[in-house]
């Protein structure tokens, strides 16, 4: 078990990471909630496997938990669903010092924390990540959005959650392929500015993914700590210590639009692609060592996810995957800072790249 501060000026709270928190979630939550009723927002396959565990736990404690059952996967962070969730908090009676609870995956997470930002100009919330790519990013930090068909996260707030509870038993059901996409999220940290946790990933990979519960926590703490402290120096992206999180994302999130937000590309997937192609054009640059951007290639394919963007089988040119970049949030003033590498574990801002040259690197690295 790991109590995790997240010292946010204004708004602190704790991330508690425990097997077993699911089942205890009731008693946990307890000091949190003010009535004999609690909302929960989750999707269909989290509902499917933890919906009685949940529910019994807090009526143990005297509490009906009222619930809203959402179509899983990225489609849902939807204007429509946004609509839906806040209306039914509405219907609900939800007031502004009640906490509500999303328990699922980055996708539910983010609708729910947006959702909770704007019911009587933002409302409490509880995240109860059941996924590990929400365990160790999404939950923390309050980023919450839905997708346009304009672009990936294109509207949200920031909206600190009350509390985070991670139960790593929750993810004993979730599917492999899930479970490496949160995994991408978690090599982040490593490249970002800890080569240690990078070279402990590399030798413990396996272990995580088939479930070592050791392994697992490691991963899991060590990765919330630094997201921690990173929100906690930036919260709001102003000084560009946040931006460091958004290593990989630029082309992840492009790659993703180009998919359609669909399940041919999970983002955690896209992230892991994104980070190869960051090393790789820090390479080009001359900033970082060839074999160092390999070695991170090396690992990422090595736990299966995917690393080429050839095998990625999309129908476009790097001039396509640059237009949908020019949406990312970092644009400023007609430039795109972008997250590049100057070896393992030394991200930065870089506020200088030529966005022609990306896309004529991306058109080698379709064809490669
Ligand atoms: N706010 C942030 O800081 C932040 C950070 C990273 C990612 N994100 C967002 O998170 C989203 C991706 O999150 P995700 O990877 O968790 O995806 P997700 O929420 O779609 O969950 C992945 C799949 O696992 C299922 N699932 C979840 N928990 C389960 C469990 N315990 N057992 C069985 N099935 C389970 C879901 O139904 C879904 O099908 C993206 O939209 C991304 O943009 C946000
Ligand atoms: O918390 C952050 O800050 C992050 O950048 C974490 C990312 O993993 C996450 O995917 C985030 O939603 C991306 O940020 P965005 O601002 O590009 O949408
Ligand atoms: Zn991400």
């Amino acid at each position: 078990m790991a109590v995790i501060p997240v010292a946010i000026a204004g708004a602190p709270y704790d991330v508690v990471i425990e097997e077993g928190a699911l089942a205890r979630a009731g008693a946990l939550c307890r000091p949190f909630l003010r009535k004999d009723t609690v909302a929960v927002v989750t999707d269909e396959n989290v509902a499917g496997a933890w919906r009685e565990t949940v529910a019994a736990s807090f009526a143990a404690q005297g509490i009906a938990s009222h619930w809203l059952v959402l179509p899983a996967g990225e489609a849902t962070k939807s204007w429509e669903n946004l609509a839906r969730v806040v209306d039914w908090l509405l219907h609900l009676e939800v007031e502004r010092k009640d906490n509500i609870v999303a328990l699922g995956g980055g996708v539910i997470g983010d609708l729910t924390g947006f959702a909770a930002s704007m019911v009587k100009r933002g409302c409490g919330f509880i995240q109860m990540p059941t996924t590990l790519l929400a365990q160790v990013d999404s939950s923390v930090g309050g980023k919450t959005a839905i997708n346009t068909p304009v672009g990936k996260n294109l509207v949200g707030a920031f909206h600190q959650p009350s509390l985070v509870l991670a139960d790593p038993l929750s993810l004993d059901t979730l599917p492999l392929r899930d479970v490496r996409a949160g995994y991408a999220e978690v090599v982040k940290y490593g490249l970002i500015d800890d080569p240690e946790f990078f070279f402990w990933c590399e030798a413990n990979a396996q272990c995580l993914l088939a479930g070592e519960a050791d392994a697992r926590e490691h991963a899991i703490a060590r990765s919330v700590a630094a997201k921690a402290r990173i929100v906690a120096a930036d919260e709001k992206e102003t000084t560009g210590v946040r931006a460091l999180l958004n290593l990989g994302h630029t082309f992840g999130h492009a790659l993703e639009a180009q998919c359609g937000f669909s399940d041919r590309l999970l983002h955690g997937e896209g992230v892991a692609l994104g980070m190869i192609l960051a090393a790789r054009y820090s390479a080009r640059l001359g900033l970082m060592h060839g074999q160092d951007a390999e070695r991170v290639a090396a690992h990422i394919a090595a736990v299966g996810l995917p690393a080429s963007l050839k095998a990625l089988d999309i129908d476009c040119d790097g001039q396509t995957l640059k237009n949908h970049m020019l949406h990312d949030k970092k644009m400023d003033a007609g430039t795109l800072p972008f997250l590049l590498m100057r070896g393992l574990g030394q991200t930065f801002l870089a506020k200088d790249v030529d966005l022609a040259d990306v896309a004529a690197f991306l058109d080698e690295e379709l064809a490669r």
